[in-house]
């Protein structure tokens, strides 16, 4: 792997009870990847970021890049941030506001021959599509701009890796997914591999290759988006990803193999069904996704709506079942049913996912 972090630890001394603010986290990412650090405040995102960049020292485990050791905390190595060429963009851009585009992208490569330094600035701002705004000011530049003159410059002393933290917050919703995508192709382009933290799943979607969930210090799951969403490694990953609840179920045995009786009736899954005695008596939670749920005027099984969010192509329906189970639904927009409206609906489940029954989650 071209970056790794071997059990990394992170804490501060002043922090309450001590508890590690990032705690054994291993990953890896190969050149040219981009990976994605996700999840809710506080589970240490951004320490452990700040970790990799050198501002933190590691109380714990390794940071490595090409082989290169630039954190040990056994061996007490810490090479300072500067040392590293890491790159970094944050959430405010920090540009230079005296400066103009091309100063602000030719600010950290001062040290270049003038020519080799005017080439490098002009290839950074074709990169990101601001070879028009060179002589602008920062302030002349729209907020997605600004941060595209961010990464610019922060890729223009060609640093082994960049580090994005919450690179978008501050930009309108519609804007952030865009320019996440457009951050992706310029980092595949110039073939950086990098690093980002966000809150965001859309974000994240748009721009890893590989994704990690953290939850208090952990690392739950590193993976693509896609094993994230349909194979969620735990608890808190199916529920921190996606729209979905979690419905008690029963294991048995069908004639055909394992199947899972659920409020919704029986899922069939040959292949990614547990058996029965995965848990006790066969009773487990099963994740039912709102995309798992299909809207069936034909089905037996009714719910009565509670609430409706509009979501442009389709709505995010609550829906609750006779038999007092929640339940969410996508269901296409043009089937514009009311609040207290009773509908059929049915489940349709590529990939059952199970976990132990945890009694007060309903
Ligand atoms: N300088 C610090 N001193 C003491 N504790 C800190 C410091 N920075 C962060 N923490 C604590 O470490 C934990 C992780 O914080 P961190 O900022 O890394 O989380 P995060 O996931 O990036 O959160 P957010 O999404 O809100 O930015 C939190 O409990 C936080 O209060």
């Amino acid at each position: 792997m071209f970056l790794s972090l071997e059990s990394v630890g992170v804490r501060y001394t002043r922090a309450s009870g001590g508890r590690a603010a990032v705690d054994g986290i291993t990953l890896g990412l190969a050149a040219g990847q981009v990976g994605v650090l996700i999840g809710p405040s506080g589970c240490g995102k951004t320490s452990l970021l700040r970790a990799v960049a050198g501002l933190e020292r590691c109380a714990a485990g390794r940071v490595l890049i090409d082989g290169d050791v630039l954190s040990d905390a056994a061996s007490g190595v810490h090479l300072a941030p500067e040392q590293r060429r890491i790159g970094m963009v944050f959430q405010d851009y920090a540009l230079f506001p005296h400066l103009s585009v091309a100063d602000n992208i030719a600010f950290g490569i001062g040290a270049l021959p003038r020519a080799e330094r005017q080439a490098r600035v002009q290839q950074m701002l074709d990169l990101v599509g601001l070879g028009h705004a060179a002589k602008r000011a920062p302030h002349q530049l729209s907020g997605g701009q600004q941060q595209r003159v961010a990464l610019a410059r922060a890729l223009a002393p060609q640093p082994r890796l960049l580090l994005l933290d919450e690179p978008f917050s501050s930009l309108d919703v519609d804007l952030r997914e865009r320019l996440a995508q457009e951050v992706r192709s310029i980092l595949k382009e110039s073939g950086t591999t990098a690093l980002l933290v966000t809150h965001d799943q859309l974000e994240a979607f748009a721009v890893g290759d590989v994704i990690g969930v953290m939850n208090q210090g952990h690392l739950e799951q590193w993976d693509d988006a896609y094993t994230l969403y349909h194979r969620p490694a735990s608890r808190f990953v199916a529920g921190f990803i996606g729209h979905g609840v979690f419905a008690p179920a029963q294991i048995v045995a069908c004639a055909a193999g394992p199947c899972v009786q659920t409020p919704l009736g029986e899922l069939h899954d040959m292949e990614n069904c547990p058996l029965p005695e995965a848990f006790p008596l066969g009773e487990c939670d099963v994740l039912l996704r709102a995309d798992d749920i299909v809207h069936d005027d034909a089905s037996t099984v009714r719910a009565r709506i509670e609430r409706k969010a509009f979501r442009g192509s389709e709505f995010l329906y609550t829906l609750r079942l006779e038999s007092g189970e929640q339940v969410l639904a996508h269901v296409p927009s043009h089937h514009d049913h009311h609040v207290g409206e009773w509908i059929g609906i049915r489940a349709e489940v590529d990939h059952v996912v199970t976990f132990p029954r945890v009694a007060a989650v309903r």
